[in-house]
């Protein structure tokens, strides 16, 4: 069913994930809007595998999860993963099973969440093997006999093979080198883009997210710092966290004195104020004081006492 322009797929409303009262994800909000591709970046440690499994229902034993996550206005389910969400976990092509032919695997993802006849459920895997260039004899090969580059396929193929709505993928390509990993994501966005789902990728690789992503958001210390369109988090970004990641990339131009001096340190989870002021240029006594809110801040969100539009 479409969805009017203003209503999200997706609504994540102050999710919290922790560990014995340690808190990883620290109260995250965002929308995924209909065929997007949303970016969630950061570095290590930051939150954002934790965030995209919590959202699915799938966060790890012993992690205690809070918040609401809406999918079209109604809560997610269990029911709602491998149908209307789906998921690739880092590293997905080891999770293809050994002993099973390829198409077989799609066809069983088929059959149990939709309940289709195994000969129709096989018809819709060859069909979603088909679209990602895996046709006849390598459709029904086995895991083995397939390239590293053809297991990446078949798991694309997998996550969409039920039509979802949206796909999180958790760093799909970490394996690859720069050049597979770009064919792969742009494989998944226009499978994605053409089964009309939309995309969550979870990432730290910035080069890729700067060319697949409609909108990034930034994480760090399990807080969203900035969110917005790539074009203006990437081209003009206003937290100091997010102009020190960016500065880290070797293409993004900026002169070395301008790059973060203070970018080292750990984030202050523990104490009150800004997580990211002990590393930050421009913290003061507010930023270690009180911890910001996600704000408005012209055409995007930002968490940060003193945001400054600046050219990456
Ligand atoms: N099962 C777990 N038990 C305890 N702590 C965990 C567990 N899983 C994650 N964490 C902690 O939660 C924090 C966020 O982890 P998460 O995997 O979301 O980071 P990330 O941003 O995805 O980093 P990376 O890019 O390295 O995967 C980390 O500090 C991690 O130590």
């Amino acid at each position: 069913m479409p969805l009017p322009p203003s209503e999200p797929l997706l609504a994540v409303e102050g999710l919290r994930v922790s560990f014995a009262g340690a808190e990883a994800v620290r109260g995250v909000s965002f929308d995924v809007h209909p065929g997007e591709v949303l970016a969630l970046v950061g570095e290590s440690g930051a939150g954002k595998s934790l965030t995209g499994r919590a959202l699915l229902g799938l966060a790890p034993r012993g992690a205690a999860v809070s918040g609401r996550v809406l999918l079209r206005g109604a809560p997610v389910t269990s029911a709602d993963l491998g149908r209307r969400l789906a998921w690739i976990p880092q590293d997905a092509t080891a999770s293809l099973s050994p002993v099973h032919r390829v198409d077989a695997q799609l066809a069983f993802a088929a059959r149990t969440s939709t309940g289709r006849r195994r000969g129709a459920a096989l018809a819709v895997a060859r069909r979603a093997l088909a679209e990602v260039g895996l046709a006849g004899a390598v459709a029904s090969a086995y895991p083995h006999a397939l390239s590293g580059g053809m297991r990446q396929r078949a798991v694309i193929a997998m996550a969409l093979v039920n039509g979802p709505d949206l796909v999180v993928a958790d760093e799909p390509t970490t394996a690859l080198d720069a050049e597979r990993r770009d064919q792969v994501l742009a494989l998944l966005r226009e499978r994605c883009a053409a089964a009309g789902a939309a995309l969550l990728l979870v990432s730290h690789d910035l080069e890729s997210v700067r060319r697949h992503a409609d909108r990034v958001a930034v994480m760090y210390a399990g807080r969203i710092v900035e969110l917005g369109a790539a074009e203006v988090v990437w081209g003009r970004p206003a937290a100091p966290y997010t102009r020190g990641l960016l500065a880290s990339l070797p293409t993004a131009g900026l002169p070395h004195r301008s790059r973060l001096p203070s970018f080292e340190g750990v984030p202050r989870l523990s104490a009150v104020g800004c997580a990211f002021a002990p590393r930050c240029p421009r913290a003061d006594a507010l930023c270690r004081g009180e911890d910001p809110e996600p704000r408005a801040y012209g055409d995007r969100l930002v968490a940060c006492h003193h945001p400054r539009e600046a050219a990456a």
